[in-house]
């Protein structure tokens, strides 16, 4: 028998203990107090020198439409069980806080905010789960993109990655943000459809196959569509592929456009090397050579190495699977919660790795512009109340190497955050794809190259002010203190 209830809503996308805790809350009435949250991730992925942030657009219809439907509820009410005043209280829960996050196509670093969540405890706790989920997904895939595009550099780079992706949101919202971290098209028409994206594609070789020989599947592809790209590689590229693909394009002339060959096997730097004398000596050559083959970052720097002539990348599963590490590892900790007599008071997270301990309290996140060369110092998160810009000298040091310091004079504090929600009403316009793309692409020119380069890469400077770092700190000893003193009245 299929589902007995109707997938009708996105607000049961969570992890069954959000809910269990929110009832908590709720019996002992402590559900409305207001309660923050930030998300980040621990470690960059990929050994990246730097991520790009993606996933605000999902981020906000996922709350604008926030709500238990009623097959939700009837659905907790039958399996779970819980009591109805509760179901009551989850049926008309809407999302009333504050969000504000990172612009999509941002950079970021770990252990920096990319996103803050204000708001009564049990709505900030249910919605947890899909914030995370949305974000560890589409940062981790536009972060693969923006490192293979940096190797690609200004040789174009197709999306090839649905039919591998983990099922098909993860194709459509890894289209997206492989486009908008400088990927150049996608082969997923849908993603072309929802998101504007640019739509390219070759031909398979079941095409062939479906005609049995070469040249025939090319000329029928040719006489029923104007730009060609032919699959050469399907019997042998050198001595049929490449061979068939100039017959067909010297026979039907200026009839059709003759973009090139695509290479998906072999050894591409030879084929591809090879590939363009034939196809300069047959007069083609601005005739382009398009590869693919589970091609990478690191493929593509050695066949570039190799002196590869290929002109358009093709690149499907290790991008949209993120194959070389699966997740990102973003959290979304409390920081902060309201207190009996309303005030607010921060919260830690201990752990005996010092990179773990959580950084208590309201906070922004600032990128430290050098005003003179323009380029990032690093960095620079502070209490809420603190603004970097009014101090004529501003000093960065290292949060846990904390004797690791410099001084800045002469620099622009960017607010990295921007106001999403205020109220549960959403205040921020989403830009069009096009406008996060040519953003994202802006902000890689305000990192040295020692940040930017595929392996081995400096690490960015993340740095508390001495106003959150003391805060850090005295939270550290509170609770610490709070464990001695239990062990002694025990
Ligand atoms: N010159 C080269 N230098 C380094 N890596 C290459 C070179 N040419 C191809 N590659 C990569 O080597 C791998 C070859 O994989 P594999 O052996 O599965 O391909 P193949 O046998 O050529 O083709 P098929 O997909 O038909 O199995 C791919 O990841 C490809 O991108
Ligand atoms: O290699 P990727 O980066 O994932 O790029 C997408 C791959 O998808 C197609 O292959 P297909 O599904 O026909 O499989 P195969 O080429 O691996 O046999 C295409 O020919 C590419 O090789
Ligand atoms: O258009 C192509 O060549 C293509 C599309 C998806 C996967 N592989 C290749």
């Amino acid at each position: 028998m299929g589902n007995t209830y109707m997938d009708d809503s996105y607000a049961l996308h969570t992890d069954l203990y959000q809910i269990n805790m929110t009832q908590t809350y709720w019996e002992d009435n402590i559900h409305n107090k207001m309660a923050v949250f930030e998300v980040y991730f621990r470690k960059l992925p990929f050994n990246s020198g730097y991520a790009i942030f993606a996933g605000l657009e999902k981020i906000v219809h996922y709350i604008e439409n926030f709500r238990f439907s009623h097959s939700d509820i009837e659905y907790l009410r039958e399996q779970i069980g819980y009591a109805e005043d509760y179901l009551a209280y989850l049926e008309n829960m809407r999302f009333t806080g504050q969000i504000r996050c990172m612009k999509e196509g941002e950079l970021v670093f770990a252990n920096e905010p990319i996103l803050r969540v204000e708001a009564p405890l049990g709505q900030a706790q249910i919605i947890e789960t899909a914030i995370l989920n949305i974000i560890n997904y589409q940062t981790l895939v536009a972060t693969k993109a923006s490192r293979i595009k940096q190797v690609i550099g200004e040789e174009a780079a197709m999306e090839f990655g649905t039919r591998r992706a983990q099922e098909m949101d993860a194709a459509l919202w890894g289209a997206r943000a492989s486009y908008l971290a400088g990927f150049d098209s996608t082969s997923n028409v849908r993603a072309g459809k929802i998101f504007g994206i640019p739509v390219s594609g070759t031909h398979a070789h079941s095409m062939i196959q479906a005609y049995k020989d070469e040249y025939t599947a090319f000329y029928k592809y040719a006489t029923s569509h104007k730009d060609c790209v032919f699959l050469v590689d399907t019997y042998d590229t050198l001595r049929s592929g490449i061979p068939n693909a100039i017959k067909v394009a010297n026979e039907l002339g200026k009839r059709i456009n003759f973009i090139g060959i695509r290479l998906d096997s072999g050894d591409l730097a030879y084929l591809s090397k090879e590939a363009r004398k034939m196809l300069d000596e047959a007069g083609y050559p601005n005739a382009k050579i398009v590869a693919s083959n589970d091609l990478d970052e690191y493929t593509i720097i050695n066949l570039k190495q190799q002196g590869a002539k290929i002109d358009v990348w093709g690149i499907g599963t290790k991008l949209i699977t993120a194959f070389d590490q699966p997740a990102l590892g973003a959290v979304y900790k409390m920081v902060s919660i309201e207190g009996e007599s309303g005030n607010m008071i921060d919260t830690i997270k201990i752990s005996s790795n010092p990179e773990k301990v959580s950084t208590p309290g309201l906070k922004r996140v600032y990128r430290i512009i050098n005003s003179v060369n323009l380029h990032s110092e690093g960095d620079y998160i502070a209490m809420e109340n603190e603004n970097p810009q009014t101090e004529e000298k501003l000093k960065l040091f290292h949060p846990v190497h904390t004797f690791l310091s410099k001084f800045v004079t002469d620099f622009n504090a960017v607010d990295l955050h921007e106001d999403i929600f205020i109220s549960g009403q959403l205040v921020y316009e989403l830009p069009h794809i096009e406008q996060i793309r040519e953003f994202s692409k802006g902000n890689l020119s305000v990192l040295w190259p020692e940040y930017l380069r595929a392996l081995n890469p400096e690490e960015y400077p993340v740095d508390l002010s001495q106003a959150c770092w003391d805060n850090k700190m005295k939270n550290i000893q509170e609770a610490t203190n709070k464990v001695k003193e239990m062990l002694r009245t025990r």
